[in-house]
């Protein structure tokens, strides 16, 4: 089979979001991904995957080994045994009746199957996935490899002598390294990446802060509303690799994923200096709360307060509706955003004539009013994630099919339990935030 388009199916009609039309986005799906699409990428172009912070990526002259594109989903190819390994982790995870493995599958992106796709004239097997930036306009980006130990037990000498050396030091102090990053930064709007080779080289304070840098926490507070996104989904990863038995994990990666757009709208600049931005983000009662700071968890119920045996969560209510005319007559435009939509606006401002600029510029304010407004008015019970974090790579996975060796992953686990620990001092620094 390649991407050659085949006979025409009838879709389904379903209403279409403004994000998904401004932004010529695929639809938002619903249920959790168990069925694959038959034709995903079907006579779409596929293109090469710009946003992968890490893995393999080298060009050689016969085939492109990094992540191609399509649709909304990655294509990841495969081409060693280690990769067909994961088709199969994959393939079993969407039949499996086993609770831990069932539970597992809301930790990984949605898998849509396999098949083959010609890129640049060669003709190769991909995994299709989720891509877990889509809907983002300004994606950070970050690969967490977890474990101290990232070979597995069919390992070569050779494979096991190249893995210890690697991220040697990260690996023995915190459990997990970091390959890669990208990060917009909120103040300039600029996108930095962080490669390998800077990856390599962190170890003691360092990590902590690559990790505080990634999240726009380095000369400005953290964001108590992104924090507390990761940590909801951190946690639950955290309690699966606690308990379970089925599956023993090396050389995985956490995903890290957030829109510094949005960032920006919850936690950003206002007009003013540094000064009253930090007041802003500390002061609970002047600070523009949206709606996920009022919502946090996307729908969650988690009080905001660590005990000591871990996360408080309480009942939550609806969320109060403001009646139009209150709403109307409050209502003040968001001050102007500095990122590369609006240096991409300016540019266009250059290039037109003050009328076309004028009708462009409201027809642009509108969408972003009219996406606001799409979600706030979302009917799912997960109304505004802006952040996520997901299990990926599982070229070294192994089931545990013997009950009789079933114990937990130490390797795994400590990875975790050392990640959200920095995670819950992240936390704690804004505590005054909701003070
Ligand atoms: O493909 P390469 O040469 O970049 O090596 C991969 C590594 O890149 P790096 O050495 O850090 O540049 C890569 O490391 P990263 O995860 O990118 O740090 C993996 O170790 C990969 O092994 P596997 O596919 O997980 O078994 C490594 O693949 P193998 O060389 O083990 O096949
Ligand atoms: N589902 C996904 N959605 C978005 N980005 C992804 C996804 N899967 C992988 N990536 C990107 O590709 C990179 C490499 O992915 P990975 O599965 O680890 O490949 P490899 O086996 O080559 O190491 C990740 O660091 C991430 O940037």
């Amino acid at each position: 089979m390649s991407n050659e388009p085949s006979k025409p199916r009838r879709a389904v009609r379903r209403q279409r979001s403004i994000y998904q039309v401004h932004y010529a986005l695929p639809r938002r799906s619903t249920e959790d991904m168990a069925t694959p699409l038959l034709t995903p990428c079907a006579g779409l172009a596929l293109s090469a995957f710009g946003l992968q912070v890490a893995g393999h990526r080298k060009t050689e002259d016969t085939k492109f080994t990094g992540l191609l594109q399509c649709n909304g989903t990655v294509l990841k190819p495969i081409l060693k045994e280690s990769q067909k390994r994961e088709v199969d982790f994959y393939t079993r995870l969407k039949s499996t009746t086993n609770p831990d493995l069932i539970e597992l599958r809301s930790y990984v992106p949605k898998y849509y199957g396999c098949r083959k796709f010609t890129y640049k004239g060669f003709e190769q097997d991909y995994i299709i996935l989720e891509d877990l930036t889509q809907r983002m306009l300004e994606q950070c980006v970050m690969d967490v490899k977890i474990g101290k130990r990232t070979y597995d037990p069919l390992a070569t000498e050779e494979k096991i002598k190249s893995e210890t050396s690697k991220y040697a030091l990260c690996k023995q102090q915190y459990g997990f390294c970091i390959p890669g990053y990208q990060v917009y930064k909120l103040a300039t709007g600029k996108l930095l990446k962080f490669g390998k080779d800077y990856g390599k080289k962190l170890h003691g304070h360092m990590v902590r802060e690559a990790i505080r840098n990634y999240l726009n926490g380095v000369g400005a507070p953290l964001c108590r509303a992104l924090i507390l996104q990761f940590l909801s989904e951190l946690w639950k990863i955290q309690k699966w690799a606690r308990r379970q038995t089925a599956v023993r994990l090396y050389s995985t990666s956490l995903l890290l994923v957030y829109d510094a757009t949005r960032l920006r709208d919850c936690c950003g600049e206002t007009d003013d200096a540094l000064v009253s931005r930090s007041k802003c983000r500390t002061a609970p009662v002047t600070r523009r709360r949206s709606i996920h700071s009022l919502h946090p968890l996307g729908g969650g119920s988690f009080s905001g307060q660590l005990s000591p045996r871990g996360p408080v969560y309480k009942k939550l209510t609806s969320v109060p509706i403001t009646p139009l005319k209150t709403a109307r007559d409050s209502f003040t435009p968001p001050p102007a955003i500095k990122s590369p939509w609006s240096e991409a606006l300016d540019k266009l401002n250059t290039n037109h004539s003050f009328e076309h600029n004028y009708e462009d510029k409201l027809s642009k304010i509108k969408m972003n009013y009219r996406a606001l407004l799409d979600e706030l008015s979302s009917d799912t019970p997960n109304p505004n994630p802006w952040a996520a974090v997901k299990i990926i790579d599982f070229a070294h996975a192994f089931f545990n099919d013997d009950d009789d060796d079933a114990t937990v992953d130490e390797n795994f686990k400590q990875g975790i339990d050392s990640f959200v620990e920095i995670f819950e001092g992240f936390l704690k620094e804004t505590d005054s935030q909701v003070a």
